[in-house]
């Protein structure tokens, strides 16, 4: 039976290059799949991994239709054996029915990747769609560390190495950016809460918590 899976993961653990994985073994065996991504960090119509492999996709614009997509390829006779899409919480919700539509309708499968939660640790609307209706949410084996060693479950957005915790939800970005430049990076639960990243982390250890105190 085809499915509706949804690989979700923080940033950084490995979800387009499972993706990228997952279209060369198909199509080392002939098939076809179409690939989808929206606002990859590589530019329009790209589907990259930090490993360094990048292919191209279809960009899922704003409002585009990708079950009308599909249908539209399959009618001028294309082929299509499979889906994938990466950066699946940037879709809208109903692109995301569209999906399963793809599966239930044409009888593809289609495999999503995205990050489940934002900065501030609420679900993208394209996440809770999928959380909804994916037949199969899997959890990405390859896990992302916090600083302190811990498993990383969930994606702060810094400024100059501190977490921020106003702006919009979507705002394209990396792990590993520059001082002063909006960038991200992914901390187990407890430093997300207590806003610690590793750069206020280094300064925290270098500062003494308890200035001494003269008995004079
Ligand atoms: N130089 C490197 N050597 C080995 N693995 C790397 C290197 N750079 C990145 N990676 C791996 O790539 C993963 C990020 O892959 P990517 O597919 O871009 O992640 P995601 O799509 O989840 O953000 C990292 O977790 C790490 O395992
Ligand atoms: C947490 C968070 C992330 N983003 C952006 C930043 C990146 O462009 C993508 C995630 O890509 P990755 O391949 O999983 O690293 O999402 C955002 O817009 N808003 C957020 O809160």
């Amino acid at each position: 039976m085809p499915e509706l899976v949804f690989f979700s993961g923080t940033m950084d653990c490995g979800k387009s290059t499972l993706a990228l994985q997952i279209g060369h073994n198909r199509s080392a065996r002939g098939l076809q799949g179409v690939i989808f991504t929206r606002d990859d960090r590589a530019g329009e119509g790209k589907l990259s991994s930090r490993l360094g492999l990048v292919t191209e996709a279809v960009e899922a614009d704003e409002g585009m239709d990708l079950y009308a997509h599909l249908v539209d390829r399959i009618s001028r006779g294309g082929r299509a054996d499979y889906v994938i899409v990466d950066e699946a919480q940037f879709l809208a919700p109903v692109q995301i029915d569209q999906l399963a539509r793809i599966v239930d309708d044409l009888d593809l499968d289609v495999f999503a990747f995205g990050i489940t939660t934002d900065f501030r640790t609420k679900l993208f609307p394209g996440s809770q769609r999928l959380i909804e209706l994916a037949d199969r949410v899997e959890t990405l084996q390859v896990e992302a560390l916090c600083w302190c060693g811990a498993r990383a479950t969930h994606n702060a957005r810094t400024v100059g190495g501190e977490m921020v915790v106003e702006g919009a939800q979507v705002v394209v970005g990396d792990v590993n950016q520059q001082a002063g430049e909006v960038g991200y990076e992914v901390l187990c639960r407890r430093h997300h809460q207590r806003r610690t990243t590793s750069a206020s982390a280094r300064a925290g250890a270098l500062s003494p918590d308890v200035l001494p105190v003269s008995s004079a």
